[in-house]
């Protein structure tokens, strides 16, 4: 398998980095296993216990790309190889990315819990440190504390400690997920089930043919879902349903679309659809693409989709799907 052809979306690149094009070959020394705790952005305690639970203690290389660049806000477009971890290298990153939303919501129920038993009495509780730990904004107890004792008036300013997002709400779409085939999408969405064990307040919806079209406009009327995993089909279908459900409007929260074997999807013929699709979609998101292989095609889809992607390439040099080779372009 060749790598990308990077010179035909060079321009691309070269200004993703101050015009700087430049290759990193992390094939020094296959047997150096990246630790995810060796990862320079954190992941949160959830996700790194869902992690724990799978048995997983290194990520595949494809995971050591993607997941910080993802959580640096850069689109991704990863040939990777099947059975190379992609299903990770894009769920745990989308998963981080809307937790950081979901804080939000703890920061304001926090706060209004707060608020709310100042208001009553009594400064002494606001000490109680694991209140505030539960309502998971201990680092702001400190300048909330001390500016009640400042001003000795029940009346704070809240705005410093708030994000400005708002949280995911019920209905609020935050990421899709775009596989070619059910059984892909399936897997998917069992993977992910996995994670949101340990991830209250996120949920997720499969998306795909085989079953009425009405079953899913039901389920996403009654539950909603902050993560959709779908075929492009049913996707696009329920996009264009203008009687029965507003997908489009659930979308403009969208933070995160994945376009999961891109090489799949085209061959398929999905491309319409996908334009379809991305006609809806927020400009203002993270995009990631995988693909087994390159093609022209495939980087007309990045052209149309991604927004400066860095590319990441693994190659399988052997067997061992930890031992490949892994090239990032940025
Ligand atoms: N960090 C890891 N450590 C150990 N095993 C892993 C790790 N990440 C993924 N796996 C396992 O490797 C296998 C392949 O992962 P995954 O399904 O994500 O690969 P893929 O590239 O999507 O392949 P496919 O095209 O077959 O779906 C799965 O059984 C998965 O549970």
């Amino acid at each position: 398998m060749g790598m990308w052809n990077n010179s035909s979306i060079s321009s691309h690149i070269i200004s993703c980095v101050s015009g700087k094009y430049s290759t990193m070959d992390n094939n020094q020394d296959n047997s150096i296993k990246s630790k995810w705790e060796d990862l320079n952005c954190k992941l949160s305690l959830p996700v790194m216990r869902a992690i724990n639970k799978l048995g997983f203690r290194t990520m595949t290389p494809v995971q050591a790309a993607c997941i910080p660049l993802f959580i640096k806000n850069m689109d991704v477009a990863a040939e990777a190889v099947t059975g190379s971890g992609k299903t990770l290298a894009f769920l745990i990153p989308l998963l981080e990315i809307l937790q950081e939303k979901h804080k939000s919501k703890e920061n304001v129920l926090g706060m209004r819990y707060l608020i709310n038993v100042c208001g009553k009495t009594c400064m002494d509780r606001v000490s109680k440190e694991w209140e505030l730990k539960e309502c998971g904004f201990k680092r702001n107890t400190i300048g909330l504390k001390s500016e009640l004792l400042n001003t000795r008036t029940k009346k704070v300013s809240v705005s410093s400690c708030l994000r400005r997002d708002e949280a995911l709400k019920s209905h609020e779409i935050g990421a899709v997920v775009i596989s070619p085939t059910r059984e892909l999408a399936t897997q998917t969405s069992e993977v992910l089930q996995h994670f949101l064990g340990f991830i209250p307040g996120l949920s997720q919806m499969l998306v795909v043919g085989g079953r009425g079209v009405v079953k899913d406009v039901s389920e996403f009327r009654d539950k909603g879902a902050n993560i959709v995993i779908a075929t492009p089909g049913r996707l696009e279908d329920l996009l264009m349903r203008k009687h029965d459900i507003n997908l489009p409007s659930a979308v403009k929260t969208l933070e995160v679309l994945i376009l999961d074997e891109a090489d799949r999807l085209l061959d398929l013929g999905f491309d319409k659809s996908l334009t379809t699709i991305l006609s809806y979609l927020p400009k203002q998101r993270r995009t990631g693409l995988f693909s087994a292989t390159q093609t022209k095609e495939i980087e007309m889809l990045i052209r149309a989709g991604l927004r400066n992607p860095v590319i990441v390439s693994v190659k399988e040099k052997d067997s061992n799907r930890f031992g490949q080779k892994l090239t990032v372009t940025v």
